[in-house]
């Protein structure tokens, strides 16, 4: 019975795809596998039994993936499978921080108990309320992955001037992009030309503070900012002192900091991007799929930490699973074990991520198990794994 840890409240649609070999509960001791959403990992003890982590959703920020190829712990995402509950959510505040909605709806309801008055009370008021269109109005999309490019073309369909900014737009990315979206060589660009500036890439160490003093200065006067990737991109002290001199009209977010609680022009969400049914769903079947795959067969299937590998099972076969350093001859020392225990090498596959590599062998032959503990020992190899 394989034991899965769940750090966070996941989809039954996912977890009932574990079928009857597997145990999962929130408390679970020497678990092979950790399912999580946002609950934070850095300061936990991974256990020696933890083959691999699941984040049902985007980012990985909350979980320490370095640490986990050292250990030889495949971290997955879930790429791409709660971008349009995102997206939605983004449309939506585009909106909320232009016609200033959450203040008028505040004010609207202290008008309780004026009676026949508050129809005429609001037709007074409501001209405090009034703000522009976002049709014809620049909108600059940072970040165009999953969640950048569909908030990018629906901007489009709205009527937006959309332009994007990705230094690393992959080619698949691109084919999604509607061509009249703009394609920005600069953040300065973005900065300097657009009305609404929307935020969809990692917190990493280089773009924590990215809108800080400095590139708020650039921005045009009323810029309107929404955040729906992570707090840690905006520097709170300079954004709030945009908000107070008007440089920065509104700014709309689903990672609020306590000081931007009750500031008039900050539109606070409690992270609910991805709080839908349907991408709850979709994150915690994908989670659920690729942990299983990886602890049943051995298969990488979108990591963030380790190379993606896939290999068809060779039947009458046991597999091999090797995590080890991207160096020279860990090959040829495999095979050189295989060969010297009399084991038949009948597929192999490896791929490589920066300083990490991944093999897999579809063996048949002696026992392997003297084999499988001799690759254990070798200087390259952070961890050895036989699948039957
Ligand atoms: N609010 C929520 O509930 C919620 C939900 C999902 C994702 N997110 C956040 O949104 C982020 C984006 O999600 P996604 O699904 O689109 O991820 P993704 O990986 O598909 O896209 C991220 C994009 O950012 C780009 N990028 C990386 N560094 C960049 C830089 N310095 N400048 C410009 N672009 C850069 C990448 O090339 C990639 O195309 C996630 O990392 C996560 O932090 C938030
Ligand atoms: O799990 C969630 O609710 C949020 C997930 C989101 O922040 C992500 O990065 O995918």
């Amino acid at each position: 019975m394989y034991k899965i840890l769940c750090l966070n409240k996941i989809s039954p649609t996912g977890t009932k795809r574990f079928g009857e070999s597997y145990t999962f509960s929130p408390e679970m001791k020497d678990p092979e596998g950790i399912l999580v959403r946002s609950a934070s990992m850095h300061d936990m003890d991974l256990p020696e039994s933890l083959l691999a982590i699941a984040r049902a959703g985007a980012g990985t920020n909350n979980i320490p993936s370095e640490d986990c190829a050292k250990k030889g712990v495949a971290v997955f995402n879930t790429p791409g499978a709660n971008a349009n509950a995102v997206k939605e959510l983004v449309l939506c505040a585009l909106l909320l921080s232009s016609r200033k909605i959450p203040a008028a709806m505040d004010w609207v309801k202290t008008l309780k108990g004026q009676g026949a008055e508050v129809s005429k009370l609001v037709e007074k008021g409501k001209g405090q309320f009034a703000g522009p269109e976002i049709q014809g109005k620049s909108l600059g999309v940072v970040g165009l992955g999953a969640i950048g490019i569909l908030v990018a073309n629906a901007a489009h369909s709205l009527g937006m001037e959309v332009y994007g900014y990705d230094p690393y737009l992959s080619v698949d990315a691109a084919w999604r992009l509607s061509r009249s979206v703009h394609r920005s060589m600069s953040l300065d660009e973005i900065y300097q030309s657009c009305d609404y500036i929307t935020l969809h890439l990692p917190a990493t160490k280089d773009t924590k503070g990215m809108i800080n003093a400095e590139t708020l200065g650039k921005m045009k006067e009323g810029v309107r900012l929404m955040n729906f990737a992570r707090g840690e991109l905006v520097d709170t002290a300079a954004l709030l002192s945009a908000l107070e001199s008007g440089k920065c009209a509104a700014y709309a977010t689903d990672f609020p900091a306590d000081e931007m609680l009750g500031i008039e022009n900050v539109i606070p969400l409690p992270h609910l991007g991805a709080s839908t049914p349907e991408s709850e769903d979709n994150c915690a079947q994908m989670a659920v799929d690729q942990i299983k795959e990886y602890i049943e067969n051995g298969n990488i299937i979108n990591s963030v930490n380790l190379p993606n590998l896939s290999m068809a099972r060779e039947p009458g076969t046991r597999r091999i699973c090797v995590i080890h350093k991207n160096v020279p001859g860990a090959i040829a020392d495999f095979t050189s074990v295989c060969g010297k225990a009399g084991i038949n090498i009948e597929n192999m596959q490896s791929k490589s991520r920066g300083d990490y590599a991944y093999t897999v062998l579809d063996v048949t032959g002696a026992d392997i198990a003297p084999a499988a503990r001799e690759l254990a020992t070798l200087e390259a190899n952070i961890r050895v794994r036989v699948i039957d």
